[in-house]
Parts: C-alpha cells; structure tokens; sequence
C-alpha cells in the first residue's frame, strides 16, 4: 500500500498552499524540503530580535494570495503600506512629493497643472479599466498609446516597477502589470507583523491540522515518471512511491530532477523562462533621519525605499527596518558594485547621516525574485500538469497564468491541487 497520495517538491508559498488544499480534502499528503527551514524566498531572517524578509516584501491585498490564504481561513496581522503617507518619488538626484491624492496633487511641484490633470484622469482610468478589454501587447506599446506626457509616463513606470517587480517594459505583457497596478490603487499592500515568516508559519500550521506531514532536510534528486505512480528519491536514500507529485521548486530544479524531462513540455516552459532579479538593502535602524520620506520611487532610476515598520511590527526594541531595492532588467548587465553605491547613495540623499543610526543591515546584491513572468517571448502558460507525464504537476511563481511573484506561486499551488483533487473525483466516478 502507498502511505501518501500526494507528494509536493518544496516547501515555499507554492508548495504549502497545494499542501493546504489536498490536506483539507482529506488527501495524504507529505511536503518534500530541501532547506532546513521553510517558506524559500518567503522567509524572514531573524538577526538579534529584528524581522528581515528578503528585500521589500508587500503582499497585494486583493490580490490572488491574500484571496487563497483568506479563504484557507487564515487571516494575517500588519498595516497597510500606502495609506495616510505622501509617496515621494526621487528625480535628477532630488525628492519630490508625486500628486496621488487632493493634497499632494495641490503642493506637488512635480508636474505642470495639465499633467497633474492627465495623471490623476489616467489613475481613475485604470481603478475602472476592464483588464480583459486590454490586447496582448507589451506594456511599453500600451503605455505609448496611451500615456502621451514623458513625466506622466515616468511616473506610471515607476509604478508599474513597484508593482511587478520588473523592470522589463518591451518584454512584460500589459494586461497583468495593468492588473497588478489596478490592484493595488484599489486595496494597497499589506507589510505582515513578523515578516512573511508569519505567512509561511501559518500555512505550515494550518497544513499540518488538515493532516499534511512537512519534512525538512528532504532533498529530492530524482523522479521517475511510471505508467500508474511517481518513484521519488531524496539525497538521504528515501525512496517514496507516489500516484501524484507537485513539483514547487524552481524550472531548472524540475527540469533536474525528472528523468525524461527534455521531452516534455516542461523544457519549454524552462527554456522560456526569463528570469527576474534584484539588488537589496535592509537595514535594522535606531530612527530615520528625515521621518517624511517613508515610501520613495525612483522616477528616473528603478530604485524603491520603504519603511516596513510603520505599518508592520519587526522587532521588539522599536529598531526600524526599512528596504531598498533596485530592479534589474533582465537584458542589462549587473554590476554589483555599482548597485550597493546606487542603493547607499539613495539613503544619503532621503535619510542623511543615517550610516550612525544603523542597527544591522543585509546586502543582497542579486536575489531571484521570480523564475519568470508573463512576457512577449511566452509561448505558453505552464502546468499545472505536464501532460507528457500523467500524475506530476508544477507549482512556483514562474507557473503564473496571468498572475506575478507571490500572487503567482500561491494560485499555481491552489490550481495543481486543484487538478489532482479533481482527477480523483472523475477516477471514483468511472469506478462508479
Ligand atoms: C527581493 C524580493 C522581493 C519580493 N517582493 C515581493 C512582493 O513584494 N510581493 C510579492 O507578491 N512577491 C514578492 N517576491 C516574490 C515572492 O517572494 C516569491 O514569488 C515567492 O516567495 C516564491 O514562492 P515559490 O514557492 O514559488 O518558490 P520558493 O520560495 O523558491 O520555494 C521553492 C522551495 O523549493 C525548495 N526546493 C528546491 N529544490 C528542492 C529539492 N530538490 N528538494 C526539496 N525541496 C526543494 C526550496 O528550498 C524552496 O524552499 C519577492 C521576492 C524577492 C526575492
């Protein structure tokens, strides 16, 4: 006899919400993870009491992640990120408050009258747009059709950076940046108490009540694909024998572990895949040297600052932490260096003399933000099955149909359950 049904490859966002939905309809699932912690690229690193994510992390709040961990009955603590504050936005090296509402568009230097007029007419534009109305064209030709003013038009890209993370106009297909933008104009972000470890420990409890098991130090090398169940094996010499599996790992991982793999569909979607990165900062401070500049965008750089702790709670002793991040563009070279100075620069010119009031700070000069995203160059949306393998099934945020980062990796997990929940329904049918 088979102890489990379901096996899931990894334990980050993807992974624990397919646990979540297997679990909660009875399925014998177990969580397959390499690390000896969980929540991949959701985890939060705890330096002497100070909560760090990995870089800025805001999770969308009417967004497909919020909607699925909602629904799993889970509810999260934190603030929202955007309301109450002016946004500011950093231009030719100086900070300008950017007109989002009656009072910032009256004090805002930023742009003429007629712009403040255009901006303002595009904003309540896409708050009403019908996403699916939009043509499958890049954001870039979208945005010049639509967005005739060169300083509108900056200030949209900064935008449309912050939302999706990427900083790829001609190869980021419109309708999902306008979706996320919408998003959040809409409902706002949400900074989690305690990090997103709050989020990850959450799913790991309330997977473990539906009944799933969640194993740590479980590295997968291999998967043979049979005729009737999946022969799974760990660097340790476990050896599971499986009807269904949920590969949560990265494409190239996927792409390692299956044998036979290259002749799948799932070549193509690891070939297709465009990787996106960033450069971050966190840095743990006593205080903020300029209390006003809370929330800042680059305009003419793809840079981002926040301050997760006005809203979120990330440490006991009232230490600050607050983010820097600066977009890569995927066809653009990195220069390391280059990125860290860009990033300090930024803190001298928002928070000057800040260096004294650091607590402790996390560099990360190129983390991977999403294994892929919707683009130009997609052929096809991944998984959730690989038709070519009955039985496995894909789950990350490079499996997005439409949507990006967190909100993608939670909804490809909540679909790969989903198909396998619902091959179970059609097999007890046939057996009548
Ligand atoms: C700097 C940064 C900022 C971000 N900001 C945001 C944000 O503001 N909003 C947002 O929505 N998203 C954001 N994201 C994206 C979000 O963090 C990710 O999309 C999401 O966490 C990915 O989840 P996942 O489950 O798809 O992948 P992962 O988190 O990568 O999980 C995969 C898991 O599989 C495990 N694994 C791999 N191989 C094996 C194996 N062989 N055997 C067993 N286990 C294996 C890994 O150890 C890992 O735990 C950000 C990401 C970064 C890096």
């Amino acid at each position: 006899m088979l102890t489990y049904d379901v096996a899931v490859v990894g334990g980050g966002l993807a992974g624990l919400t397919a646990a979540n939905f297997l679990a909660r309809e009875g399925k014998r699932v177990v969580v397959l993870e390499k690390a000896k912690r969980l929540g991949g690229r959701a985890m939060t690193n705890d330096k002497n009491g100070v909560l760090m994510n990995l870089g800025p992390h805001g999770l969308y709040l009417s967004g497909d992640a919020a909607n699925i961990i909602t629904e799993l009955g889970i509810s999260l603590p934190g603030g929202n990120a955007t309301k109450n504050i002016h946004i500011h936005g950093i231009l030719n090296h100086a900070v300008h408050v950017i007109p989002t509402d009656f009072s910032s568009t009256m004090s805002s230097p930023l742009l003429p009258w007629k712009a403040k007029f255009m901006l303002g007419k595009l904003m309540l534009k896409i708050m009403r747009l019908d996403i699916y109305s939009i043509p499958e064209v890049s954001l870039k030709e979208w945005v010049d059709t639509e967005i005739p003013d060169p300083m509108v038009r900056h200030i949209f890209y900064s935008i449309c950076r912050l939302t999706s993370y990427t900083n790829a106009p001609t190869l980021q297909l419109a309708k999902p940046v306008l979706k996320q933008v919408k998003r959040s104009l809409k409902a706002g972000v949400l900074y989690v108490d305690g990090g997103w470890d709050t989020i990850v420990q959450k799913l790991k409890k309330q997977a473990e009540a539906f009944g799933a098991e969640i194993v740590m130090n479980k590295n997968v090398t291999t998967i043979e694909h049979c005729e009737q169940y999946q022969i799974i094996q760990c660097s340790d010499g476990t050896v599971i024998r499986i009807p269904h599996c949920i590969i949560a790992a990265s494409p190239k991982e996927a792409m390692n572990m299956i044998n036979g793999a290259e002749h799948t569909s799932l070549r193509l979607w690891a070939e297709q895949a465009i990787p996106i990165t960033a450069c971050c900062l966190d840095i743990g401070i006593k205080k903020l040297p300029n209390p006003k500049h809370q929330f800042v965008i680059g305009l003419d750089q793809a840079l981002f600052f926040t301050n997760q702790s006005r809203v979120a709670k990330l440490s006991e002793d009232g230490t600050l932490v607050v983010s820097l991040a600066k977009y890569h563009n995927p066809m653009e070279e990195i220069n390391v260096n280059a990125d860290k100075h860009q990033l300090e620069s930024v803190m001298d010119l928002l928070h000057p003399g800040w260096r004294k009031e650091v607590v402790m700070q996390q560099f990360l000069p190129k983390l991977m933000v999403s294994h892929d995203f919707p683009h130009v160059k997609r052929n096809e949306n991944p998984g959730p099955s690989i038709p070519e393998m009955k039985g496995i099934f894909i789950a990350g945020d490079w499996a997005g149909h439409e949507e990006v980062l967190a909100d993608a990796a939670v909804a490809s997990g909540k679909r790969a359950a989903l198909e396998i929940l619902h091959a179970y329904k059609m097999m007890l049918a046939k057996e009548g």
